[in-house]
Order: C-alpha cells, then structure tokens, then sequence
C-alpha cells in the first residue's frame, strides 16, 4: 500500500531538463528524506509531488489514483484533504493573524470553527509559537514563519505531508522541535511524511534516504 507512487517522471524548463525520470514511493507512516543541493531540482520535485506542477511526462499517483487523469475538482479536494505543502516560500494570508492562518486549512477542509482553533492552539503550542498568535505574518521572524507554514500543513492531519526544508532557518533547538514534532506526525497519524533537506540530523528519523543528483534520484547506499 502506498500514499504517492511517481513512475519515470520528466521536468524540463525551456531546454534544460531538471527531472530525468523520477521513481518515487512513500507508504503510510514512512518518513522518506531526499538530500539535493541547491539547483538540482527539489522545488520542482516537490512540486509535482504536491501536484502543484504537472510532470511532462510519467505519472503521479496518490491515494490509488493518477493525478493526472483527474479532474480539476478531484484534484483540489485531494489538494484540499490529502496533502499539506509546506512550500520553502513559506506562504501565508498577509491580512490574517497567525492564530487565523493556522486555523485556515482545517475551515477550508470544512472543520468547525472550534476544532479548527483547538487544533491551531495546540500546534502551535507545540512549536513554541503560542505567544505569536496574534502577529501578523509581516512582524514574524523567518524562523517563525518557516514553523508556522509547517504547521499550517500538518494541522489538517494529511495522509500526505511534504515538507521542503523543515528545518531551515531554525536554530538547533527548534529544529530539532520540528524533526521530533514531524516524526510523531507521521507515527500517531499513519501519515507520509516526505522533506527536501541538507540537515544531517534528518537520518536519524527518515525510513529511506534519497539524493537528487543530475536530475535522478537515487536511494541512499549506507
Ligand atoms: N518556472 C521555471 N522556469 C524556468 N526555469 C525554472 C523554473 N523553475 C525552475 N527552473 C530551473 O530549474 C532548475 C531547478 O530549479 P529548482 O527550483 O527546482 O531547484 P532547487 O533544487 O529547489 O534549488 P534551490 O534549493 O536553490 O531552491 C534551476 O536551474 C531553475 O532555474
């Protein structure tokens, strides 16, 4: 059984091939990592993960199904109920306050107002962002931001979270905060957790470990 499934997937912009065939899975409960320097293609894998770009060629499947034989509509409730990206330009509503972006994906999933503050409070308790929640996104710091857009993903319990960069910007301690806070995600929900990464400390918690290299991913050898 498998969350996301991508069988031989292709990516060019213009004349430069980023993507050159993209064998990828992740099962329920599994951590999966991929190290990629800056420029190999990451973003752009992330993106097709989150069905946010479609492949030129191959195929992504998630929950059982291509996302590229659905419909548009099929495809935002899947967006809207499956998957929670936490892109690296780490995107929130400017007009709303923390405490109301971290509520927004579960009202959006059509939770009631009351779960959806419970579940934000307690998210962001959990990443010590409790004092915040009445900042707007502009009077955050980077770090701030990067844990909110996390939580932002993660509080709507996804099947599938893919997360770029969990621990970017972050000091020592709360990294470590978001790894721990990511690996009992994925435990107590039986959730796929996937993230593009440069941190080491990332092994300790991921099931399989891949590098993005000249436009292929390969599995770790260790
Ligand atoms: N929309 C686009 N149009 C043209 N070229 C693009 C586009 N998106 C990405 N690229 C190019 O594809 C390559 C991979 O980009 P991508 O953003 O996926 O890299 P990355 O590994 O995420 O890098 P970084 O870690 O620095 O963000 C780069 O050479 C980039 O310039």
């Amino acid at each position: 059984m498998t969350v996301l499934v991508t069988t031989g997937v292709y990516k060019s912009f213009g004349n430069h091939e980023v993507l050159k065939g993209i064998d990828f899975r992740v099962a329920p409960g599994e951590f999966a990592a991929i190290f990629a320097p800056s420029g190999s293609g990451k973003t752009t894998l992330l993106n097709i993960l989150a069905t946010v770009l479609k492949p030129d060629k191959g195929d992504v499947r998630i929950n059982g199904k291509s996302v590229l034989k659905i419909s548009e509509n099929e495809l935002n409730a899947l967006r809207r109920d499956y998957i929670g990206y936490a892109h690296q330009s780490c995107k929130m509503v400017n007009s709303l306050t923390l405490a109301d972006n971290l509520a927004l994906p579960l009202l959006i999933k059509g939770a009631p107002k009351s779960e959806s503050v419970r579940a934000a409070n307690e998210i962001a308790g959990k990443l010590g962002l409790t004092s915040r929640l009445g900042k707007y996104p502009f009077q955050l710091s980077f770090g701030e931001r990067k844990r909110a857009v996390i939580a932002m993903a993660l509080c709507k319990k996804p099947r599938l979270a893919i997360i770029d960069e969990p621990t970017a910007n972050l000091d020592d301690s709360n990294g470590r905060v978001v790894l721990e806070l990511l690996d009992e995600f994925r435990k107590g929900n039986d959730a796929a957790v996937v993230v593009a990464t440069h941190d080491e400390r990332v092994r300790e918690y991921a099931d399989r470990v891949y590098f993005l290299h000249e436009g292929g991913l390969h599995a770790d050898a260790e």
